[in-house]
């Protein structure tokens, strides 16, 4: 499959001769007539390797004004915003994307809203997608994912893929890191969603400010006219993001606990393996039996139904829904129950306000103690450790400090700066010895939440990713305690 330069470019003038059988941001990775984009990286500087990218048979480069190179023939493209100019490129050469498409992305709660977004549109008949962490999801066609939010080329090979299996829906996982690089800006979005932003990537975005700026493009820039803006206005910059929309004219719902939500959460009910949940919405009131634990699953599954209902979806069917929402893999599961009578949570909680929010779901069930085991990863925001040291301390009654994904830090670093603001803490640098001795512990009516993996099946230790899963350990260790999964 070839596309001329000149399509690529959607008509601008160019080369119509100059053929692209694809596009790479990797020079390692040119084929025969590829287009090689040649990026200036945060590592190191992609232009350097435009001459490698043409001796491997590159047709073409996209890099930024005032790149010269050794034949000043070759037929180079300029812009200043060479990341977006290729989302944009990329998005022609594979041109094919489902119909509805809906973007979510918050600090925490995106997977759950794709997914559940993908579970209510399947719901109403709808061959229905999800992509992000947890890969590309939907009855036809499926593949893992390496980001959240993948790199155009990536993401509309995907979207291709899933058009041509018959996919008319699809909700996407918008990460800071790709609005921050563009790397969605080639895709046609109707709705946005918004779930909260609190603190994480500040190795990366340096600021809050800039954190919520890069979230803010999909409601500043990506959504287009006619789009619509559904946010979770519970958190300050809810309310930035509601006027931002306001300001461009956008459809708009809001959704939350607040008086002024348009979808409100009234009140909750919390059952053993779920909760009774009460919400109005344009003067009407509903109740919803829910079947997954945690108030902040509620806010994320409201969410995903402003978001439907957003894009198109019958109000009534896509509430009635939400009582056949199954939980997704990792987030809250209960797993099992020891043999005494404790039950076993495993929670993709990887932020503070992550690890909070679990603990205090948790804490909502009157356990008779509350224990948990958790990590941080390495090479990844370093303020985040202390402050879930401290959050731990305050809410869990036994806190076990353990590895994460170390990637290339010294684990013992790691657990030292969260054992810093959490000193009563139990250190089992091994993390299948911290869960089994948590699960030693426990008591009839306590519970244990194993933050922070989630669905991974991997470690990653160095550059290794060594086979790991929380809940296959704690199946596992609830096998051999004789307890019940
Ligand atoms: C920190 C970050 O986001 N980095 C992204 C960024 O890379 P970079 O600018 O640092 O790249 P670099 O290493 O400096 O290299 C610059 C350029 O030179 C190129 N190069 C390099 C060497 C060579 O020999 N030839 C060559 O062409 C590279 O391909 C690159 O395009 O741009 C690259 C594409 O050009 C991305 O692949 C890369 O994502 C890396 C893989 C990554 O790990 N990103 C993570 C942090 C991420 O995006 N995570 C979010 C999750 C966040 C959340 O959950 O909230 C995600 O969406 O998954
Ligand atoms: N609405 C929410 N408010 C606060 N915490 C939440 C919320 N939703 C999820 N969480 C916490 O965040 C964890 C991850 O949830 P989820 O995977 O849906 O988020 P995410 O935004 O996709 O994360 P990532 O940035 O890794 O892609 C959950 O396991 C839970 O601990
Ligand atoms: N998308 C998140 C995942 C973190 C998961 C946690 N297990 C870790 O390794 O820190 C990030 O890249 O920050
Ligand atoms: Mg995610």
């Amino acid at each position: 499959m070839s596309l001329t330069l000149a399509q690529l470019l959607g008509g601008k003038k160019a080369d119509g001769s100059v053929l692209v059988s694809g596009l790479t941001v990797d020079s390692r990775a040119v084929q025969k007539d590829n287009l090689f984009v040649a990026l200036p990286g945060t590592k190191v500087d992609g232009r350097r390797y435009i001459q490698d990218a043409i001796r491997a048979g590159a047709s073409a480069i996209l890099t930024t004004p005032g790149v010269k190179l050794d034949d000043d023939s070759f037929p180079v493209v300029e812009d200043s915003n060479p990341r977006r100019r290729y989302a944009e490129m990329a998005a022609r050469f594979y041109a094919a994307q489902p119909a509805v498409q809906v973007a979510v992305t918050g600090t925490n709660g995106k997977t759950s809203v794709a997914d559940f977004c993908r579970q209510l549109w399947g719901a109403a008949g709808h061959e229905a997608a999800s992509l992000g962490t947890l890969g590309v999801r939907s009855e036809v066609y499926s593949e893992p994912s390496g980001l959240t939010t993948p790199d155009p080329m990536g993401l509309h090979k995907a979207l291709k893929k899933l058009v041509d299996a018959g996919v008319t829906h699809a909700a996407l996982e918008a990460s800071s890191h790709g609005l921050d690089q563009y790397r969605l800006d080639g895709v046609s979005i109707k709705a946005a969603g918004f779930t909260n932003l609190t603190r994480d990537h500040l190795d990366y975005h340096k600021t809050e400010q800039g954190y919520f700026y890069a979230k803010a493009r999909l409601f500043g820039e990506l959504l287009g006219p006619g789009g619509y803006a559904v946010i979770n206005i519970d958190n300050k910059w809810g309310s930035v993001l509601d006027d931002i929309a306001w300001g461009r004219g956008l459809g708009k719902l809001t959704v939350g606990r607040s008086d002024k939500a348009g979808l409100r959460i009234i009140s909750e009910c919390v059952l053993p393996s779920g909760q009774v949940i009460k919400f109005a919405f344009e003067e009407q009131v509903y109740e919803v039996e829910l079947p997954l634990v945690g108030g902040f699953q509620a806010e994320n599954a409201l969410l995903a139904a402003g978001l439907v209902i957003a894009s198109g979806a019958d109000t009534e069917k896509s509430f009635n829904a939400l009582s056949k929402l199954a939980g997704v893999s990792g987030r809250m599961e209960l797993v099992g129950h020891t043999a005494k009578g404790g039950s076993v949570f495993v929670d993709y909680a990887h932020t503070p306000n992550g690890l909070e929010t679990v603990l205090l779901a948790a804490r909502a069930h009157n356990p008779t103690k509350l224990h948990t085991v958790f990590g941080c990863g390495g090479d990844r925001d370093k303020g985040k450790r202390a402050q879930m040291g401290m959050i731990a301390a305050a809410l869990a009654d036994y806190v076990y400090v353990t590895d994460d994904n170390p990637r290339t830090e010294n684990a013992a670093t790691i657990r030292s700066e969260i054992i810093a603001t959490t000193p009563n803490a139990i250190e089992i640098g091994d993390r299948a010895t911290a869960i089994a001795a948590a699960i030693t512990a426990m008591s009839a009516g306590d519970m244990l939440v194993v933050a922070g993996k989630g669905h991974e099946e991997g470690q990653i230790i160095g550059d290794q990713v060594l086979p790991f899963s929380d809940i296959e350990t704690v199946k596992r260790l609830l096998n051999e305690d004789g307890g019940r999964i």
